[in-house]
């Protein structure tokens, strides 16, 4: 259909998340364009490759473009793009972890000077810290750099929470704030949560509502566990490909993203996991529920342990 299609998605990392993020966005056929890149030799072409011939079986036009790209090296095939995703990976970062900060620094020094108007959508982790870095390194207005944390938890909360009570994902409603990071700075906004309108503390013991959360907290790692080697990357490229596609459409959607807060929910000058209404600029605002007091309380620490998290990172990448 002419004129459907337009705008184009950089994709920084051909990885496992990069590469199931691009074919998302490719087969969702309302981009002009993906670029995929990666410091592998062939990678990132091999699979646009691969994936342009689906396209007559799967029937989508969107072209994608595989670029190779080296360590510190130049960018200038991303140039075009109103959108760029971070999914660059580091194996060894646990042992070294300056080093992830150091290439998230580098790939965003490249994208301020080729994609001077994108929004940016982190992936890679530790997402909350490098979404204040690429913020930092780019200087782009905050609500132009946005990461994907909470979306992926939330979405875990309702598939639990649906398999447990037998309902469709779609009935339960609860949101996640604070951090992508296993442990209590992700919390679940359980004194909101629904399934089909009807409070979901009511539905659920105590017991079970803790079990659950602790199921989400560790829900990255238990993939982890069970795979070997790498993480989660269907549920990881849906959410993203879901907030792109949001940022494209701008259709006034409401997702739980990594955003800048300054003064919402009482917090100031950090990233934190929150509801935010996207759009073409990226986060047009962000959008604050009511807190139980206990909720309120958890945010605000978790904000101040993120905030350290985010300005060691940063310091990390400058040294
Ligand atoms: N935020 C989330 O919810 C979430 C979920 C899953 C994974 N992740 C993170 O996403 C990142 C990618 O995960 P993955 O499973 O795809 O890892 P992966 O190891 O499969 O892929 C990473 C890719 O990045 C490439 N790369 C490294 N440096 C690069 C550079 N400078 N430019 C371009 N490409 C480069 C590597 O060659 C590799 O192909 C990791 O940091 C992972 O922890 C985040």
């Amino acid at each position: 259909m002419p004129g459907k299609r337009h705008g184009t998605v950089a994709v920084l990392g051909a990885g496992q998340c990069g590469r199931m993020t691009a074919q998302r966005l490719a087969e969702s056929d309302v981009y002009q364009r993906i670029v995929l890149t990666d410091i592998i030799p062939g990678l990132a072409e091999g699979i646009a490759l691969d994936l342009n011939q689906s396209r007559a079986i799967t029937g989508f036009e969107t072209t994608v473009e595989g670029h190779r790209m080296r360590t510190g090296g130049d960018c200038a095939c991303i140039s075009d793009a109103q959108i760029v995703v971070i999914a660059a990976g580091v194996v060894s970062s646990a042992q070294e972890p300056g080093r992830t900060s150091r290439m998230v620094g580098e790939l965003c020094a490249q994208i301020a000077l080729h994609s001077p108007e994108a929004v940016i959508v982190v992936l890679s982790n530790p997402v909350d810290a490098l979404t204040a870095l690429a913020r930092a390194v780019t200087g782009f207005p905050a609500h132009r750099v946005l990461g994907q944390s909470v979306l992926l938890d939330s979405a875990r909360f309702a598939d639990f929470t649906a398999t447990l009570l037998g309902v469709p994902r779609s009935a339960v409603q609860l949101t996640m704030v604070g951090s992508h990071a296993h442990d209590s700075t992700m919390i679940p906004l359980l004194s909101g949560a629904t399934v089909y309108g009807v409070p979901l503390t009511s539905l659920l013991s105590e017991e079970d509502q803790a079990t659950l959360t602790a199921a989400v907290r560790r829900g990255g790692a238990d993939v982890m566990k069970l795979l070997g080697t790498g993480s989660s990357f269907y549920a990881a490229s849906a959410a993203t490909a879901r907030m792109v596609r949001a940022i494209h459409d701008d259709d006034g959607t409401v997702l739980p993203v990594c955003a800048y807060v300054d003064g919402e929910y009482g917090v100031h000058d950090v990233f934190l996991g929150v509801p935010a209404l996207l759009g073409r600029s990226g986060v047009r605002r962000v959008v604050q529920l009511p807190l139980s007091p206990g909720e309120q309380a958890a945010l605000a620490t978790a904000a101040e342990v993120m905030r350290a998290r985010q300005r060691q990172c940063i310091e990390q990448w400058k040294e």
